[in-house]
């Protein structure tokens, strides 16, 4: 059998005996923050983003999707996939099988498409359910992967280029803006740490290596063996060094080039940002996936708000002949004869299909839609490997626009006084204020705070409604207080509308077990080894999100989405396989995660 250490040895040496091409970016570019700021005022951009109530006209309000999507779905009917949820992992494994040909069908618990890339509207307010910084949706290159989701069906969305990432406010007075030109955010952050010049060319320019590798590949199914020796054959170098880092974690490699403790913290703080983790538990893969495409493709936001991409791919859908179900709540899968088949809802209703795929999170899957008396071992092993990472308190606030200093930045991480509070719960501040780039969100004159902070649904248990709701207000109010005596003075006054989440909240409407944001290593992990692909160990049910490769975040959830996709269509007919060649190769794919 061929030890894990013996399998990176090996690749280790093919790496090194092939020349690893050096990375094509970090990319220099004269694009300037002032010609942005005044490409997005412009007034040609102004008349055609008036936000929610004219969006781009492939996009279905909510009431229209509710009535268009739902509704006539037949229970007698058979499809070839359910899709359960219509978050973005769900939607673009169902886009994806539609324009394939597939006859799709999701059902979606709640009222409107998105999950947690949703969206809600109070007092003329249009605030963004999660995030709001959106990787993978720019013009460049094959990661922007929700651009491709959206062309897929025939949509564009008009989107607003973000100038800088996000602005961090961290320890010992250090601020460091991660501007969206690569060359000024190295020079920002080797002005801070001028004897760490060398390091931190080295870390950047490791994470450019697979970064470039990762957009010089056609991305489709990792559990689909003629497409991925295919890729081998095409791009052996690039497949090669994915496989060498696929096992590793960005502290780590951090640490082969980097002393200076602040500046491990700083990357500590890059990493959890995306996995609520530190470095040393945050795969190299995804690390380098963010850290680069801020840069190449930048970060851009959807005119009118996140929720157009679920809107227009929900549309999408349904024009290409798939139906989507509002409030089908379901809370069983079919098995016959151990294979998935269809599902049963709250209301009674069954739905059969050739595929069931699940956008819920796997705990979900396995702890409560599949009555099964023990559950299958591999999802045993994920769980031993992967807990339920925290969910979060979130702020939504309107406030009146005198309070933002001019020139404020979009998104910004608040870590106060001590790098130790960094994973504990509280200790850190979200902060995304999206009318910063699209000022239709709100009235004229206010502006939108999202405000989040990691949380755990343990904290909010046990409470009667009267003491929940004083909790809420009181925890608010201190983290309020915090941003208030950092970075903006007169806050509290200026607030005229403020709803506070819990990770209760985050449970019951986006149906998520314990209201987790996705999975998060016990320990330290290989890599994304462990982390589950799309097949499960039941006959006919897939997974898809972010309790699957490579995780949490819109853009990973959507390559889990394109990945499901492929290997669905394959079972289905509609792809190319090899049956023989797939069993052999998901025995060996299950036996590289016993090893994580
Ligand atoms: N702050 C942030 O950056 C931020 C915020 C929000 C979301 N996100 C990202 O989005 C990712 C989640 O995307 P996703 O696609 O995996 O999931 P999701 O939670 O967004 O969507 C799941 C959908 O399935 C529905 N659902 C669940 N159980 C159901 C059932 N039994 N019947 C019918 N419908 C059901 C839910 O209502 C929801 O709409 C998160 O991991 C996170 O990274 C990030
Ligand atoms: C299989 C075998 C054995 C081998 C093979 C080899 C190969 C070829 C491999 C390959 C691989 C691949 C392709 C991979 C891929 C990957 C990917 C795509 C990944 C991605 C990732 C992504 C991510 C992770 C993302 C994330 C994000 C997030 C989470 C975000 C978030 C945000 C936030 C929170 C915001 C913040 C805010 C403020 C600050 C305010």
């Amino acid at each position: 059998m061929l030890h894990f250490s013996g399998l990176r040895a090996m690749l280790s040496l093919s790496l090194n005996s092939s020349s690893v091409s050096p990375p094509k970016f970090p990319p220099h570019s004269s694009f300037s923050r002032r010609s942005m700021r005044s490409w997005i005022r412009s007034p040609c951009l102004r008349r055609k983003n008036l936000g929610f109530w004219s969006w781009p006209k492939a996009v279905l309000s909510a009431e229209r999707a509710v009535e268009n999507g739902g509704g006539k779905a037949e229970e007698a009917e058979e499809y070839d996939a359910i899709v359960i949820g219509s978050g973005i992992g769900g939607l673009v494994a169902a886009t994806q099988l539609a324009v394939k040909g597939a006859r799709v069908l999701v059902l979606e618990k709640y009222v409107i498409p998105g999950g947690s890339s949703g969206f809600y509207q109070r007092d003329g307010f249009t605030f963004d359910v999660g995030s709001s910084v959106m990787f993978g949706f720019s013009e460049k290159g094959n990661l922007n992967l929700i651009t491709q989701a959206l062309e897929a069906v025939d949509c564009k969305l008009q989107v607003i280029p973000d100038p800088t990432t996000v602005h961090f406010h961290l320890p010992d007075n250090l601020s460091v803006r991660v501007h969206r030109e690569y060359d000024m955010f190295i020079s920002e952050l080797v002005n801070h740490f001028p004897h760490e010049k060398e390091g931190i060319h080295r870390f950047y320019n490791e994470c450019w290596k697979i970064f470039n590798s990762l957009n010089s590949l056609e991305l489709k199914s990792l559990e689909e063996p003629i497409y991925l020796f295919g890729q081998f054959f095409k791009k052996p170098v690039e497949c090669l060094t994915l496989a060498f880092y696929l096992p590793q974690n960005a502290g780590d490699i951090a640490r082969k080039f980097i002393k200076d403790p602040q500046l491990l913290s700083f990357i500590d703080a890059e990493c959890f940002i995306v996995s609520t983790v530190n470095a040393l538990h945050t795969p190299m893969i995804n690390a380098s996936m963010v850290l680069c495409d801020r840069h190449f493709g930048g970060i851009n936001y959807p005119v009118g708000g996140v929720g157009g991409i679920a809107k227009a791919l929900a549309n999408g859908l349904v024009n290409k002949g798939s139906k989507l179900l509002y409030k089908a709540n379901v809370t069983n899968i079919v098995l016959k004869d151990g294979k998935a088949v269809g599902v049963r809802l709250s209301d009674g209703r069954e739905f059969f299909a050739k595929t069931v795929i699940s956008n819920a999170t796997r705990w979900d899957t396995f702890g409560k839609l599949l009555k099964v008396d023990d559950i299958p071992q591999e999802e045993k092993n994920f769980q031993k490997i992967y807990l339920k990472a925290p969910s979060f308190l979130s702020i939504h606030m309107g406030v009146k626009a005198f309070v933002l200093p001019p020139d404020t930045d979009c998104h910004h991480f608040i870590l106060e006084d001590n790098w130790d509070k960094l994973e504990m719960p509280y200790g850190s501040i979200f902060l995304s204020i999206p009318t910063v780039l699209d000022p239709s969100l709100t009235p004229e004159g206010h502006h939108i705070f999202h405000i989040f902070t990691t949380s755990s649904l343990e904290d909010w248990q046990g409470l009667s409604r009267k003491e929940y709701e004083e909790k809420k207000e009181l925890v608010a109010d201190e983290i309020i207080t915090r941003l208030e005596k950092k970075l903006f003075p007169g806050l509290k006054d200026s607030i005229v509308l403020k709803e506070v989440g819990t990770p209760k909240t985050h449970r019951r409407f986006l149906a998520r077990d314990s209201g987790t944001y996705g999975p998060m290593p016990r320990n330290v992990p290989k890599g994304l080894l462990g982390m589950p692909f799309n097949t499960t160990a039941i006959n006919g049910l897939y997974c898809v999100g972010d309790s699957c490769f490579p995780g949490q975040g819109v853009i990973a959830v959507a390559f889990s989405g394109i990945m499901c996709a492929h290997r669905v269509a394959a079972d289905l007919g509609l792809e190319k396989r090899a049956p023989v060649l797939d069993a052999a190769f998901l025995r060996f794919l299950g036996w590289l995660r016993t090893i994580a």
